[in-house]
């Protein structure tokens, strides 16, 4: 092992183990995911280091194989695909399998809105991998805008069946993962149309291709979008219907019925798969900001580079800007991994009521996953370039690991919801609870108290390491942001405009009220989910630092906000900026050991900057010699350079 990592792990003050197995939960659940690693990793079809040399038919074809081995081993394991173990080697994987909307979108969906007959004749089917289905609900037309998508679906009284169709090019189903090659089915989201009367969107089961040749069925025009920023193993598709008929029970009818149509209690119920995604994502923002910051940690811990005292090139994580660009990675990561937890606990409770028949919850669900989901979504995206950035030239090498985590992570601040809009759906329930503070839950709860212009009484670097003071100041400044945006709200209707337009006018100082509110929770959240940990004194004194360095770091990054607000002063914003340089000193001792402790394996990350054994340059030099171009001393195309040599000007 290359010796600064040695010597870095060496000084760390805490037992990472111990770190490991409060991240996973258990020193169970650690076990169990490193063997179910395990099983991934030592099979050779899971490979990735010529993922760079290969084709997108290859890449493809390679998603494929992967499936299979994947298939097999649940079988051979008898993990379910709604299991947390199915969950754990999907993200062990980091590949988004073309198979991968059938187990995450299309039996989900089944499962969350058929009813008990319909599950009973398809989840088995689905479960046992006979069908293979995608989510197929946004169109070349629309993908926001759910009630403005065109596909019909009209039942047919006299036959018992839905005619699907497709009536113009903007209704084509576009992007659902693997609708191009690898489904032979979908649940797809139409306008449900029956007596000449429309009654919104509705989900449908349709079959595209054939069980037997794999061929699209008769009106089904299907194939692959082409080429995207990532999701290179994901076939997203077209799907073009020309009035495709479905047998009436092909609607899934849990909340609605079509023949004399019953509506849903909520119609909204209908995007409930999207919320259980959009719940996932959080977690997953805590992984790939965790991934990247374990690449970019290591290798700044053994990439020496120039000098800060004559006669010694140190390691650039020595460098206190490069600590101001890491550690508040780290510190991200660990916070969105709590928020990831709290979210999967109130999706688990609101899910269990709405199973019960009680859909009132659905509504906040909603208003905090989109939030959440937008927040963590688009901080880890920029965390991750933060992270590449600071790797220099080889963080641009596709030797580093980070473009695979990149150009998939990217997608995500626009599936399961564009950002901007997932941000302004959380913000319309948030505004809904200042006006009405009675109704706010556990999470808005601060929204029942007048806003007090209270002072900050922090009068040095030590005060800011207390989290109650903290927390208020995020508060506050959530809550700033919110009054003076609701005030500006209610004076745009006062002097005319319609509730619409009024919020379009402000929609700017509305995201920056959802902003601020999702920092404020995700700060709370993270402080008090510490606070309910057990854990050693050394390694509390650790997790300590990282989150204070959170917080400060946030107000820093904002620091107009905490001003503007009035809770904070000039002399106080320079108290956090202390703070801050003195936390980046008290973490560098921990950097190495606590990326250690997110514990990844080198077969996961792919990275020859992040590996664990720090070994650098002989994995770069390894891996550069897998170019292609490498094949021969004198490429083939020598006899065009030779022309140009040659060749008199
Ligand atoms: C590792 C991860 C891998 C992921 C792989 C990628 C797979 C990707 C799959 C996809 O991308 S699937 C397609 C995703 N598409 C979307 O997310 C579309 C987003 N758009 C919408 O959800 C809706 O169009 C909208 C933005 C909510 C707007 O709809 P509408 O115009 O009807 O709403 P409003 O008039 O604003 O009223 C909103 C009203 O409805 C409630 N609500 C909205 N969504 C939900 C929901 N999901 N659950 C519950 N309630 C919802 C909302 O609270 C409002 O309620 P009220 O305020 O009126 O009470
Ligand atoms: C990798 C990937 C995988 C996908 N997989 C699937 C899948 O499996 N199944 C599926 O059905 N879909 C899938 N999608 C589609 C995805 O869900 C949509 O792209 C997404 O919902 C955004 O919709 P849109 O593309 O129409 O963007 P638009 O909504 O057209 O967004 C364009 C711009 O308009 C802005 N905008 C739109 N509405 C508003 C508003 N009300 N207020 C303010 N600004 C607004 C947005 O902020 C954005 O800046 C996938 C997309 C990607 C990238």
């Amino acid at each position: 092992m290359d010796a600064p990592l040695l010597k870095e792990r060496e000084r760390a003050t805490f037992n990472v183990t111990e770190l490991i197995h409060l991240l996973n939960g258990s020193e169970e659940e650690t076990k169990r995911r490193k063997e179910l690693e395990s099983w991934l990793y030592n099979n050779p079809v899971f490979r990735q280091d010529d993922r760079y040399q290969i084709s997108r038919e290859e890449v493809y074809e390679r998603g494929l194989q992967k499936t299979r081995e994947l298939v097999n081993l649940c079988r051979r394991k008898n993990i379910k695909f709604d299991s947390l173990d199915f969950a754990r080697l999907n993200i062990s994987t980091l590949e988004e399998l073309p198979f991968f909307l059938h187990v995450i979108m299309f039996i989900p969906t089944i499962r969350g809105q058929g009813t008990e007959e319909q599950k009973r004749k398809w989840l088995p089917l689905a479960e046992d991998l006979k069908i293979l289905g995608t989510y197929a609900q946004t169109e070349l037309g629309h993908g926001t805008f759910l009630r403005g998508l065109e596909t019909k679906a009209t039942y047919d009284v006299s036959s018992r069946e839905f005619i699907v169709n497709s009536p113009t090019i903007t209704s084509m189903k576009w992007w659902p993962g693997g609708l191009g090659k690898t489904c032979n089915y979908a649940v797809i989201a139409a306008q449900l149309y029956t007596k000449g009367k429309c009654y919104g969107i509705h989900m449908f089961i349709v079959q595209l291709r054939s069980l037997e040749d794999h061929k699209p069925l008769p009106g089904v025009t299907i194939g692959d979008i082409g080429n995207k920023y990532g999701f290179h193993t994901v076939d997203n598709g077209f799907l073009r219907l020309d009035n495709v008929r479905i047998p009436y029970e092909n609607m899934l009818m849990r909340y609605a019925k079509a023949c004399d149509y019953i509506p849903p209690v909520n119609p909204k119920i209908n995007y409930g798969t999207m919320t259980s995604i959009r719940v996932d994502l959080v977690k997953d923002a805590s992984v790939i900001l965790a991934a990247a910051s374990t690449i970019a940690i290591r290798y700044s811990a053994v990439r020496h580079q120039t000098e800060i005292r004559p006669g010694e090139e140190p390691p650039v994580l020595d460098y206190i800007t490069q600590q101001f660009k890491l550690f508040p990675q780290i510190a991200t990561a660990i916070a969105f991994h709590f928020a990831g937890d709290y979210m999967h606990r109130i999706y688990d409770k609101v899910q269990s009521e709405i199973f019960d028949g009680h859909l009132s919850a659905i509504t906040e669900l909603h208003g905090i996953s989109a939030g959440l989901k937008a927040f963590t979504t688009d901080t880890s995206i920029a965390g991750v370039e933060i992270c590449r950035r600071a790797c220099g030239g080889h963080g641009y090498s596709n030797a580093s690991g980070f473009q695979r985590f990149y150009e998939n992570w990217l997608g995500s601040a626009t599936y399961e919801g564009e950002n901007t809009v997932m941000y302004l759906q959380a913000a319309r329930y948030l505004f809904k609870c200042y006006d009405n503070p009675k109704e706010a839950p556990e999470t808005m709860s601060y929204l029942r108290y007048p806003q007090n212009k209270m002072e900050w009484n922090v009068k040095s670097a030590d005060d800011v390491s207390n989290y109650a003071t903290l927390i208020t100041a995020f508060e506050q400044r959530a809550l700033s942001k919110i009054s003076s945006t609701a005030k500006k709200l209610k004076n745009l209707t006062h002097y005319g405009m319609n509730r619409n337009d009024a919020w379009n006018a402000a929609s700017v100082d509305i995201l920056h009220s959802i902003k601020a509110h999702c920092h404020y929770f995700i700060v709370k959240n993270y402080m008090q989910s510490l606070n309910h940990l057990k854990m050693s004194s050394p390694l509390r004194q650790v997790m300590t630092a990282v989150a204070l360095l959170y917080a400060n770091y946030g107000i820093d990054e904002h620091a107009g906000d905490f001003l503007e607000s009035g809770f904070m002063n000039g002399k106080q914003i320079n108290l956090v900026r202390a703070k801050i340089l003195q936390l980046l000193k008290e973490i560098r001792v921990n950097a190495v050991a606590i990326v250690d402790s997110f514990d990844f394996d080198d077969r996961f990350l792919r990275s020859a900057l992040g590996a664990y054994d720090g070994n650098v340059y002989n994995r770069l030099f390894k891996w550069a010699k897998l170019s292609p171009l490498n094949k021969t001393e004198v490429h083939s195309s020598y006899k065009y350079l030779r022309r140009i040599l040659q060749s008199k000007l």
